[in-house]
C-alpha cells in the first residue's frame, strides 16, 4: 500500500508519458513524425509513436520505484540498476512498433530523469524538486559514462551509431548530454519554454515547435550526423537560426518558413531525432518543476 508521499512520487511517471505525447503531437516539426506527416521516416507515423508510448508507461513507473529504492545510496548504483530496465523497455518498444526505433533515446533520458527525480524527492523529503538538483543527481549517477563507453571503449565490432560517431568525430551524443546534466536543456530550451509560457498568449503546440527550433540551432544531434555528416548538422543549425530570425512560430512569415523547412528536410532525408528527444526532456523538466 502506497502512502500519500509515495503516491505523489508515482505521478512522476505520468509526466514522462505526457512528455512523450506532447513531443510527437507538436506540429509541424521539420523532418520529424508529427500529427501532419511522417517527416523523413518511411517506417513510422504518429500511430507508431502512440503504440510505443503506451508500451513504455510501465517502464517509467519502474524507474521511479528504483529511484525511491536507491535514495540515500550510491547514485552510480542506481544508474546500473536502471540499465537492465532500459534494455527491457527497448525490447517492449521494438515489440510494439514492429522493430522500429521510435524512443530509444528517450528510454534512456526519461528513464534516468524519472529515477533521479524520485530519488531527490525522497532524499529531500519534499513534494517537488528543482531542475538543477535533479540534473546534479543525474551527473552523479552517470559520472564516467563517456570515458567508460566512448573514450576507453575496447570493442571494434558491433558498434552503435553513438559509439561510431564518437570515434569518427568526437561527438558524445546523448551520453555527453546526460553526464553533463542536460546543459543544452538547462541553458537553452527550458528558459525559452518558460518565457513563452509566461506570455500566456500562445498555444502549447506553437510553443513546443518554437522550443524545438531553439534546440535544433544548437544541438549536436548524432541522429543527423548518423544519416548524413557534420556539414548537414551545420546546415540544420544555420537553417533553424534563419527561421528563428524571422520569428519562427511567432510570426506568419516564420510559420510559413517552418512548413517550408519541413518539406526541405523530408526532401533531403533529414530527421533531427536528438532534438525531438531534448524537446520531450524540456517538457519533462517543466512538468516536474510545477509539481508543488
Ligand atoms: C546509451 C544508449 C541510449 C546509446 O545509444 P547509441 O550509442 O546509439 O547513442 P547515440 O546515437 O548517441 O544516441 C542514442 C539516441 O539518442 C538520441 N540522440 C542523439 N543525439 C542526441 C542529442 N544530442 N541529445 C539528445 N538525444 C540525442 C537519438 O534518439 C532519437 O533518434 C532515434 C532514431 O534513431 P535511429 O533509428 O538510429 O535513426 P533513424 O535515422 O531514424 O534510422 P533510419 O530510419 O535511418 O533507419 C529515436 O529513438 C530518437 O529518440 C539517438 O538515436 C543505448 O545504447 C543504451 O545503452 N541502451 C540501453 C538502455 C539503457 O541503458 N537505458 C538506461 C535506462 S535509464
Ligand atoms: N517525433 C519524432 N519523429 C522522429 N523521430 C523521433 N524521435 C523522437 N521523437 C521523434
Amino acid at each position: 500500500m502506497l502512502n500519500m508521499d509515495e503516491r505523489r512520487i508515482q505521478t512522476i511517471s505520468q509526466k514522462a508519458l505526457q512528455a512523450l505525447l506532447y513531443e510527437v503531437s507538436a506540429s509541424p516539426k521539420p523532418g520529424l513524425v508529427d500529427r501532419f506527416n511522417q517527416g523523413a521516416h518511411a517506417d513510422m507515423d504518429f500511430f507508431t509513436f502512440m503504440s510505443s508510448s503506451a508500451a513504455l508507461s510501465n517502464y517509467f513507473d519502474h524507474c521511479v520505484t528504483e529511484g525511491v529504492n536507491y535514495s540515500g545510496q550510491n547514485p552510480e548504483e542506481l544508474f546500473q540498476a536502471l540499465r537492465g530496465l532500459g534494455i527491457d523497455a527497448e525490447k517492449a518498444m521494438f515489440k510494439a512498433t514492429d522493430g522500429v526505433n521510435t524512443h530509444k533515446g528517450l528510454v534512456f533520458s526519461l528513464g534516468i530523469i524519472c529515477a533521479a527525480a524520485s530519488c531527490c524527492m525522497m532524499e529531500n523529503e519534499s513534494e517537488s524538486v528543482d531542475t538543477d538538483t535533479i540534473c546534479a543527481k543525474i551527473s552523479l549517477m552517470t559520472q564516467g559514462l563517456c570515458m567508460r563507453e566512448l573514450t576507453f571503449m575496447n570493442k571494434s565490432e558491433g558498434l552503435t551509431f553513438g559509439e561510431k560517431l564518437y570515434q569518427k568525430y568526437g561527438l558524445k551524443g546523448i551520453r555527453g548530454e546526460v553526464e553533463s546534466g542536460f546543459p543544452t536543456v538547462r541553458n537553452y530550451s527550458l528558459p525559452v519554454l518558460k518565457k513563452l509560457k509566461s506570455m500566456q498568449t500562445l498555444h502549447i503546440n506553437d510553443i513546443l515547435v518554437q522550443v524545438l527550433l531553439h534546440l535544433m540551432r544548437v544541438n549536436e544531434d548524432t541522429n543527423i550526423v548518423a544519416r548524413h555528416d557534420l556539414k548537414t548538422l551545420k546546415f540544420v543549425h544555420y537553417y533553424s537560426n534563419q527561421v528563428l530570425d524571422s520569428g519562427g512560430m511567432l510570426t506568419p512569415k516564420g510559420v510559413e518558413m517552418v512548413y517550408e523547412m519541413d518539406k526541405e528536410f523530408i526532401r533531403r532525408n533529414i530527421s533531427p531525432g536528438g532534438s525531438a528527444d531534448l524537446l520531450a526532456v524540456t517538457v519533462m523538466f517543466d512538468l516536474l518543476s510545477q509539481m508543488n
